[in-house]
């Protein structure tokens, strides 16, 4: 599919503002599957240095018997992306899937924020670390 200037520029700025992404394709479409790799790594580059919390989920799982991406090719694409994969039908979500992807996605944002905030105060304690061994060499000399 083409994209114009100004698809890009809009999905890089939903892109900016968010903490965390679902990825979805269409799994009776061959094509969606394929846009995931280069919308992945668009919000790599836009996300940059962040490493930004994904999701993939394949959608239609109901429509299996017009299927066109595997499982197995889900699964794979989201261990090279690192990140969490649900096959789930938005008519019907029996599986309870949909929502599933959308919880996981929200523990993914909360442990990274976790993560951050613990990164954050051990970089504050080394300032603190280091201004104290200053003063003490000022005074020392
Ligand atoms: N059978 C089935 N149809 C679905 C499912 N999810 C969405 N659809 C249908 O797929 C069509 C497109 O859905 P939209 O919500 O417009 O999604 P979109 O991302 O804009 O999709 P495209 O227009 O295909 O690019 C609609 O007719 C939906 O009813 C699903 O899980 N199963």
């Amino acid at each position: 599919m083409a994209h114009s200037k100004e698809d890009i520029q809009q999905k890089e700025g939903h892109m900016r503002w968010g903490d965390g992404f679902i990825i979805v394709y269409d799994i009776t479409d061959r094509g969606s599957f394929e846009e995931v790799a280069p919308l992945r790594n668009l919000l790599e580059e836009v996300k940059k240095p962040k490493n930004v919390p994904l999701v993939l989920v394949g959608n239609k799982s109901d429509l299996d018997h017009v299927r066109q991406v595997g499982t197995e090719e889900g699964e794979r694409l989201a261990a090279e992306m690192a990140c969490a994969f649900y096959e789930c039908s938005a008519c019907a979500d029996e599986g309870g899937a949909v929502s599933e992807a959308f919880h996981e996605l929200c523990r993914e944002v909360r442990r990274r924020k976790a993560m951050q905030g613990k990164a954050r105060r051990r970089s504050s304690t080394t300032h603190v670390k280091q201004a104290i061994n200053k003063m003490l060499t000022k005074i020392s000399s």
